[in-house]
């Protein structure tokens, strides 16, 4: 845009403005000179007419004085009265007429040529003083031709006020021929009246000069001197014109003066006119035209200022736009999406970078302005390069149709596999906005989040979630159809020992195959998931309307999943045989919505386990009633440890001579309604939850309580006292911490503490075990092994516990004379205790018989019904006064 800019701009109005005011000034000052020399013209001819006026006044007024005195002669104004004298008396009528004859004369006298009054219109006795001013009368007869004269201005002795003596000299007789000056007085207040005619101009100065300067008369009256000699002379100006600008006759100050001679012999008249007096109109005009002037200067001037500040307000404005410009469009910019505004016309206002980044084919061809179709055409032939023009005319109606009539976001995915979402919106002028977002790595990694989200990353099988969404929308389609589907849940057998002994890396690779194999196995519409570990489902649709033959079915396709996964697998450098364990259900059908199909094969699963795995099994109503009672005895369990419902029974354990060197404590619970009950019904169940840590804590202390008492009782102070640890006790981390804090807070000596531990939790983690027996075994605590035998119990492990005692298993006990292996067996286990220096226990006996094969053998000390059931603390105590005492004791 070529707009000024604004210091360009305010230049011009200060300019312009200057312009005008000088203008404006120029002019005023040309009226104003003008004003003045008109008024000065006026005041000109003004003066000129009033000194015309007065000239032809005067001249009038000195021609009528200068005719009467002539007329003197001519009237024999001195008669004789007839000897030849003069008579004087009617000389003196005759003056007195001539005088009342004219108004301006107010005393005529003749007077000899030495200047003394022969007659006079006046008595004799005022022409006695009468005196001429002096060299007047000789003046008068000077010249040759009789010639009126007028003196200089004189005080009168007879008014006594200022007058001009007029004269002229005559020959009057007699004698005939005489010479004789006629004299008449002037008064110079009435010469100024008849100067002036009744006109009053301001300011206005009359003057009456001889040629020589001498002020004869002046309006106003000087009075500094009789007869003042002004200067310049008038004559020296009168060649130049009628009127000039020359100092005041009177004042001196600049005037305009006119001046002219008058008829008689050496007097001129001037009017001077101040130019003070005469432009004192003009100035008025004068003040107008400056205060119109200056109006007009600060009416432009304030126009100016208006200007200036309506620049700036537009200079502020510009700016303003120009940044919120240049903030958008540094917005525009910095936009991770590209931008695309249209006009009304679509036509192609604005783009920013971005665009042309996500459309780099397009940038070169992007101009202002450009119809949006052309940019559509483009991209059609970058989409569909092999395109019809006809295609690509069609690709372009639909685009502009889409364009016209905003949706919402939609995407468009490039020939390069990016995906651009775009979006159009109307702006408020009918304009469009369309913005376009690279969603490729939005999608890519949504798709992955998806991914993660319902698939398993170790197998690529749909997971728990997805599995569950797909058995909820095939019992839905199911329930549509009336076809059964079924459910197959399947567990490697021994895959932990696979993972523990081999390591994660070939268990991993295990359950890849697996789920390789397991594929295979089903149709593409049915789904094989992994639920976590070495667990997998498999679920089977549309299978048939009918229960029967659906079970068929899925039977089938059981047994052939059993098949393949018994086919021996080759990991890595590893040759492996793994089986499954597989718990089927039928689902979907007539059966009701609410039936948890998952549960259900887990439950089929697990009775496979129990039958001795590698097996197909179906879903058995009674086994999940089994499953619920278990539930809601870990319900009832919970209730009954925070309601103290368990009690410890002891159950005394012999030395071979009688005495009783100990007990176990064993757990009763006291069931409101079911009185006590055994362990037998319930610790299996603590033990597969996480009941038994708190459980087993309270029977440890409980148990230390106890022997804390009996510590403290001279008849008991020698007993033992043996308590079982299950295995997932054990295995908390702060287990050890437990057994000290319960010896410490319960003040019980640690060696009278016997921990049972059973085989199979000794060898779970071998390590972990000796660790905290050996922490145990520091501070005092023994240790016992029950049910021995019946594990894998090997001597090499053996040697490394801190171990106190063997307890032979019950059930070989049991056997005793019964089976002969069982009798080899006892025999083993009584010699490796010796060997290990251990003592060894037989539990479970229950015949003399019994004892004494145990006895023989080198077992000397028994626990079983045979000496005394478990009973409570009190029942042993009393029991115990009733045995020989320990003769160490
Ligand atoms: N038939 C027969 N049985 C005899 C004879 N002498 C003792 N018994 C029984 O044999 C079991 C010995 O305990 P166990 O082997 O540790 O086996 C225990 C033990 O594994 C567990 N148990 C009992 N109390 C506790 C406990 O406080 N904690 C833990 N973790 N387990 C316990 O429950 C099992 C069963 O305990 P009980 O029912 O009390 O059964 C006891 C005892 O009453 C006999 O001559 N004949």
């Amino acid at each position: 845009m070529n707009a000024l800019r604004p210091s360009r701009l305010r230049l011009f109005v200060w300019v312009g403005a200057a312009l005008f005011t000088m203008a404006v000034l120029a002019v005023a000052l040309v009226l104003a000179l003008n004003a003045r020399e008109a008024a000065l013209a006026q005041n000109a001819t003004r003066a000129m007419r009033f000194v015309d006026g007065a000239e032809a006044t005067l001249n009038r007024t000195l021609l009528a004085v200068d005719v009467m005195l002539s007329s003197l002669a001519e009237r024999d104004v001195v008669p004789s009265n007839g000897t030849d004298a003069p008579d004087w008396s009617l000389a003196r009528k005759r003056l007195q007429t001539a005088a009342r004859l004219n108004l301006m004369v107010r005393y005529v006298a003749l007077l000899d040529p030495d200047g003394r009054v022969l007659v006079s219109s006046d008595t004799p006795e005022r022409d006695a003083q009468f005196e001429l001013p002096p060299g007047f009368a000789q003046r008068v007869l000077e010249p040759p031709v009789s010639t009126l004269m007028i003196s200089s201005p004189v005080v009168s002795f007879i008014s006594a006020e200022k007058v001009l003596y007029v004269a002229r000299h005559l020959r009057v007789g007699p004698p005939p021929g005489r010479q004789v000056l006629a004299v008449t007085e002037l008064p110079l207040s009435q010469m100024t009246a008849v100067l002036m005619q009744g006109t009053d101009i301001t300011g206005l100065q009359v003057t009456l000069e001889r040629a020589g300067g001498q002020l004869l008369l002046s309006l106003p009256s000087r009075e500094d001197a009789v007869a003042p000699v002004l200067s310049p002379r008038l004559d020296e100006m009168l060649d130049s014109g009628n009127h000039w600008q020359a100092a005041a006759r009177l004042t001196g100050e600049p005037a305009l003066v006119v001046a002219r001679p008058i008829l008689f012999h050496d007097l001129r008249i001037a009017a001077s006119m101040p130019l003070q007096a005469a432009l004192l109109g003009w100035r008025g005009e004068r003040n107008a035209i400056v205060a119109a002037a200056l109006g007009f200067v600060s009416m432009v001037l304030v126009a100016a200022v208006l200007t200036l500040r309506s620049i700036q307000r537009l200079t502020e404005a510009r700016a303003a736009i120009a940044a919120s410009k240049n903030t958008l469009d540094q917005a525009l910019e910095s936009m991770v999406s590209g931008f695309v505004l249209l006009d009304s016309r679509l036509r192609l206002v604005q783009w920013n970078r971005r665009f042309e980044d996500i459309f780099p084919w397009l940038s070169s061809r992007l101009r202002p302005w450009m119809p949006f179709r052309e940019v559509l055409e483009a991209k059609a032939r970058h989409h569909l390069p092999d395109a019809s023009d006809a295609e690509v005319e069609r690709w372009v109606q639909h685009r502009m149709s889409l364009q016209l009539q905003p949706q919402g976001p939609h995407e468009q995915v490039q020939p390069d596999g990016r995906v651009i979402q775009i979006t159009e919106r109307l702006t408020p002028d009918h304009g469009l906005v369309i913005t376009y977002h690279d969603v490729t790595e939005l999608r890519r990694a949504s798709a992955e989040i998806e991914n993660l989200a319902f698939y398993d990353p170790l197998t690529n099988l749909p997971n728990r979630r997805l599995l569950m969404d797909r058995i909820q929308q095939a019992c839905a389609t199911s329930a549509r159809s009336g076809q059964f589907g079924a459910l197959l849940f399947l567990d490697l057998d021994h895959f932990k020992t696979l993972n523990d002994t081999l390591g994660h890396e070939v268990g991993d690779m295990l359950l890849r195959q697996v789920a390789q194999r397991l594929k295979a196995c089903v149709r593409r519409e049915d789904t094989v998931a992994r639920l976590g570990g070495d667990e997998f489902v498999v679920m089977l649709q549309e299978l048939s309307h009918n229960s029967e033959v659906a079970a068929a079915y899925a039977r089938r396709v059981g047994e052939k999943i059993l098949r393949k996964l018994n086919v021996p697998y080759t990991l890595g450098q590893h040759a492996h045989h793994s089986t499954p364990s597989i718990g089927a259900t039928l689902m979907g059908g007539d059966m009701p919505a609410d039936v948890d199909w998952l549960k259900q094969a887990d439950i089929a699963m697990y009775q496979v386990k129990s039958q001795g795995r590698n097996g197909l099994c179906f879903f058995d109503p009674q086994m999940q009633v089994a499953i619920s009672q278990r539930a809601q005895l870990e319900n009832d369990l919970q209730v009954a440890l925070s309601g103290r419902q368990f009690v410890l029974h002891y159950q005394p354990q012999w030395h071979l001579d009688g005495h009783m060197v100990g007990a176990e404590a064993l757990i009763r619970w006291q069931h409101p309604q079911r009185g006590l009950v055994g362990p037998g019904n319930f610790i299996a169940v603590a033990e597969d939850s996480e009941l038994i840590v708190p459980l087993g804590h309270w029977i440890l202390r409980t148990a230390c309580e106890q022997l804390a008492r009996w510590q403290d009782a001279p008849a008991t102070r020698h007993l033992q006292l043996s308590v079982n640890v299950s295995a997932r006790q054990f295995r908390q981390r702060d287990f050890v911490a437990r057994v000290v804090e319960v010896l410490r807070e319960t003040g019980v000596r640690p060696h009278l503490l016997k921990l049972e531990l059973t085989e199979s939790l000794v060898l779970d983690d071998v390590a972990d075990t000796i660790a905290k027996m050996e922490m145990l075994k520091t501070k005092g605590v023994r240790f016992s092994v029950d049910d021995f035998g019946t594990g894998y119990s090997s001597l090499a492990y053996l040697t490394r516990l801190p171990l106190d005692q063997l307890k032979i298993d019950q059930s070989f006990i049991h056997n005793i004379g019964v089976k002969h292996t069982d009798d080899v067996i006892v025999q083993t286990i009584i010699g490796m205790a010796q060997n290990l220096q251990l003592d060894v226990l037989a539990e479970g006996v229950e015949t003399e018989a019994q004892k004494d094969f145990l006895a023989l053998h080198g077992c000397h000390f028994y626990q079983g019904y045979l000496f005394a059931r478990p009973m409570p603390a009190a029942q042993l105590e009393a029991l115990l006064e009733s045995v020989p005492a320990d003769p160490t004791a």
